[in-house]
């Protein structure tokens, strides 16, 4: 039967990356989705605006929407202080297996939770399951159209805090026009754009900084 795309970066990672080397777990997809094929992960250029937002962040307490491959998962939880915890959201289980088997090659596998299932019915979930108070940092990578009902649904269950940092990935391609609209017009939020490139293309994308209020 045949693999399937996140099946065979799972298999250049086994293959060529360093276990326990975040660092050449990155590198190794970057060079996979250059060299060989196309792959969702947030790459390594607007991976570089994610790094400086973390460290700049020092989060301790970190929500991704959207796992895919484990990509901006490792990238996120090399750079935490140790006892941060990184909790990631990924609906679609055959992506799930594959995120599990690539943050554990990383050694990252301490700092992160993997919840499969849906962001919609599982961020009302957060504080009573997950012992979550709030969010110092939230990654958004998911569908697009979840990215606003979905900002909307932690403010209303009290998982944001004033200074708590939203980014958003692919405000321009696919885009994410409404969400845009909301955190960039609200009162609630202050945004800012990181304009990049749609990850291993020459395509316009960026990142959306959001700090909200309170
Ligand atoms: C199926 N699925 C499970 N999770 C998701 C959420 N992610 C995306 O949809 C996503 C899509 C693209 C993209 C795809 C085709 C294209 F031509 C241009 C851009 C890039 C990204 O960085 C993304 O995060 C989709
Ligand atoms: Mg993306």
């Amino acid at each position: 039967t045949q693999s399937t795309r996140p099946q065979r970066l799972l298999g250049a990672v086994q293959k060529k990356a360093t276990r326990g080397n975040p660092r050449s777990v990155i590198q190794t997809i970057d060079q996979f989705c250059r060299q060989r094929e196309w792959a969702m992960n947030v790459g390594d250029e607007k991976g570089c605006i994610l790094d400086s937002v973390v460290t700049e962040t020092n989060p301790t307490t970190v929500l991704e929407l959207g796992t895919y491959c484990g990509y901006s998962t490792v990238r996120i939880a090399s750079l935490l202080p140790p006892q941060a915890r990184l909790i990631t959201l990924e609906f679609n289980p055959d992506f799930a297996r594959i995120a599990r088997q690539v943050i554990t090659w990383a050694g990252v596998q301490d700092k992160v939770e993997l919840v499969e299932g849906a962001s919609g019915d599982l961020i009302p979930k957060m504080k009573a399951q997950f012992g979550v108070n709030t969010f110092d940092l939230v990654f958004l990578d998911h569908w697009k159209d979840r990215y606003l009902p979905d900002t909307k649904l932690m403010e209303e269950c009290g998982l944001l805090k004033k200074g708590s940092i939203l980014l958003a990935d692919n405000v321009i391609c696919p885009g994410t026009p409404d969400y845009l609209e909301y955190v960039r017009n609200s009162p609630r939020y202050q945004s800012q754009y990181f304009k990049s490139h749609l990850e291993y293309t020459k395509v316009e994308d960026g990142l959306e900084k959001s700090v909200f209020l309170g």
